[in-house]
C-alpha cells in the first residue's frame, strides 16, 4: 500500500479535512487527517494496519509487543498488533505524562514497536517512547499510518510510515492571512480538561 492508497482510504471516509486546525503540538494547519472517521470502519482499518504490520516485519523483523499512545493510537495499535500476532498495550496521560496503566506490563527483554496513528512533529511519539523505556521496554522501531512531516520528524528510533505527506504547519504568530481568516478548530485530546 503506498501513500496514494492510504490517502484514498482517508478521502473515501471523508477524513481528509480542510479548514484551520490547531494540532496537538500547538501548530496550525490548513489540513487535518480525521483518522477516527477511517478507523471506525473495520475494513478500512484492517487494510491499513495489515499493510503497516507487513512493513514493520519487512523492516525490523518480528517484535514481541505493540504499544500505542492514547487516544488516537489505540485502535490502529490494536489492529496492527492483531496482524503482527502480538499483544497490544497503550499508554495514557496521567498528570499530563504518558504512563502504562490498567495492569499493562512489559516483560524484561521484550522488543517493542510503538504504533502511532499520525506523526506531525513526533512529540507524542517521543513521549510515548520515553514512557515505554521508563517501563523497561526496548523500542526497536516506531510505526505510524501517516507521517505528515515529510519524513523530517525525529522520534529517536527508526520511523516506519505507511504514508508520508508534507503538510504545512505554522506557529500561531506566523499564520498566513488566508488561514488566519478561517475560524480555528481544535480536534485532538491533548488540551481536553481532565
Ligand atoms: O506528532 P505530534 O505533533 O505529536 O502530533 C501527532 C499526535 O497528535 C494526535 O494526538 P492528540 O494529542 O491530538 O490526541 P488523540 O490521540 O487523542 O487524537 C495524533 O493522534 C498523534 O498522537
Ligand atoms: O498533529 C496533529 O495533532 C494531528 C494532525 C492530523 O492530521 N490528524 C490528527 O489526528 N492529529
Ligand atoms: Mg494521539
Amino acid at each position: 500500500m503506498n501513500t496514494e492508497d492510504v490517502l484514498n482510504e482517508f478521502r473515501a471516509a471523508g477524513a481528509l479535512r480542510e479548514g484551520h486546525f490547531v494540532l496537538s503540538s500547538g501548530l496550525h494547519s490548513p489540513v487535518f487527517l480525521q483518522k477516527n472517521l477511517v478507523f471506525m470502519h473495520a475494513d478500512r482499518c484492517e487494510r491499513l494496519c495489515k499493510a503497516l504490520a507487513e512493513k514493520i516485519v519487512a523492516t525490523v523483523g518480528t517484535v514481541d509487543v505493540a504499544i500505542s499512545p492514547a487516544v488516537g493510537g489505540i485502535i490502529p495499535g490494536y489492529e496492527t498488533a492483531r496482524h503482527l500476532k502480538v499483544a497490544s498495550l497503550y499508554v495514557e496521560r496521567e498528570g499530563g505524562a504518558f504512563k502504562l496503566r490498567r495492569g499493562f506490563q512489559i516483560e524484561p527483554g521484550q522488543k517493542v514497536v510503538m504504533v502511532e496513528d499520525i506523526v506531525t512533529t513526533g512529540l507524542s511519539s517521543r513521549e510515548c517512547i520515553a514512557a515505554i523505556k521508563e517501563a523497561g521496554g526496548d523500542v526497536v522501531a516506531a510505526a505510524c499510518i501517516v507521517d505528515r512531516s515529510g519524513g523530517r520528524a525525529d522520534v529517536g528510533v527508526p520511523l516506519i510510515a505507511l504514508a508520508t505527506l508534507d503538510v504545512p504547519a505554522y506557529h500561531a504568530d506566523e499564520l498566513p492571512a488566508d488561514l488566519a481568516a478561517i475560524p480555528v478548530q481544535d480536534p485532538g485530546s491533548r488540551r481536553l480538561s481532565k
